[in-house]
């Protein structure tokens, strides 16, 4: 759905974009990572066009971005970013029906359109409509900058580091949305992070960018399980890479049926991931978890010979 070829950005003399080529299909969340200066929010920037690239092809639905009236583009595209972007003397409500009402919909659709995306990303409106931009905290800012963004309702959704300035907890929760959302929506997604951790537990397509250039791309456990270099090795978290796969990989993958030993008494969900499988049995002192389904009924067992790889069980 959106293509880059051979794409390049000058700033005068200097590279920031150096000779991309990357695609993402529609439905797809695409995650570019890498560190700072890296050329990730100019590559962003250039798909809706707030950047013009100098070289190389940008396409959406294989057509020339070029082609489309700067207008058609940005309604296509929604656009959310670290510091929020809302307007400070602005209502959440009017905020976020920014767009709608630059494309002239009826009042009363632009409101239907408002209180169907606060619901969607969990702000009541008797609480939050009224407010303006300072008494909101920043998890709850950050919301109303997906909601904007998300109002035209777009097929396609630019992030730059949308949840960059919020605590882990709150963060993980805004991910968890994210992917939810975008399960039921099917939006195609691009994310800027320099957060490997958030790029691994995102990304459908992870692509490691270093001055300018991709260094390499491909699904996350793809890449975990072999980076291309030194480079993308310590990026993803060298030594920690193990933990980080783990992170990836469901209970259910490693579990063995139940077999005629007793159930072990340390219990974990099936939809756990094995680095929480491999937590709990540190945690608890034990070689042996019984792996319950949503109700709490066993439906396996794991070993931590299993959960380390280790193919033949005793
Ligand atoms: N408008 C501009 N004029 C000149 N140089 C620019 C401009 N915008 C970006 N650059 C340069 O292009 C390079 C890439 O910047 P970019 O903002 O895309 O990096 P990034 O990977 O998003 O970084 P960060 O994670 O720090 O936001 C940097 O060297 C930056 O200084």
């Amino acid at each position: 759905m959106i293509d880059l070829i051979h794409v390049t950005k000058r700033f005068g003399d200097a590279v920031a974009v150096d000779d991309i080529s990357l695609s993402v299909a529609r439905g797809e969340l695409c995650v570019l990572v890498g560190t700072s200066g890296c050329g990730k929010s100019t590559t962003l920037r250039m798909i809706n066009r707030l950047i013009e690239h100098s070289e190389g092809e940008i396409h959406i639905d294989d057509q020339q971005i070029r082609a489309f009236r700067e207008e058609t583009l940005r309604r296509r595209m929604g656009y959310a970013i670290q510091s929020t972007g809302l307007f400070p003397h602005w209502t959440v409500a009017r905020n976020i029906g920014l767009v709608p009402r630059l494309l002239k919909w009826p009042k009363a659709k632009v409101q239907a359109r408002v209180e169907e995306l606060m619901a969607l990303l969990g702000l009541a409106m008797e609480a939050f409509a009224g407010k303006y931009p300072h008494q909101l905290s920043g998890g709850q800012a950050q919301r109303v900058g997906v909601a904007r963004a998300l109002a035209a309702d777009p097929d396609i959704l630019l992030m730059d580091e949308p949840f960059g300035a919020l605590d882990p907890i709150t963060r993980q929760s805004l991910q968890d949305e994210l992917r939810e959302l975008q399960s039921r929506l099917h939006k195609t997604i691009v994310f800027v992070t320099h957060d490997m951790d958030e790029a691994l537990r995102l990304a459908d397509h992870l692509v490691v960018m270093h001055q300018g250039r991709i260094v390499q791309q491909g699904r996350p456990l793809a890449l975990l399980r072999e980076p291309a270099d030194g480079f993308v090795e310590s990026l993803l978290g060298g030594e920690d890479r193990g933990l980080k796969e783990a992170a990836l990989l469901p209970v259910s993958q490693r579990m063995l049926p139940l077999g005629p030993r007793l159930l072990a008494r340390e219990r974990i969900g099936q939809h756990a991931s094995l680095r929480e499988a491999l937590s709990v049995m540190l945690w608890r002192h034990a070689e042996r978890l019984t792996v319950v389904d949503d109700d709490d009924l066993p439906v396996g067992e794991l070993s931590l010979r299993r959960l380390v790889g280790v193919r033949s069980d005793e």
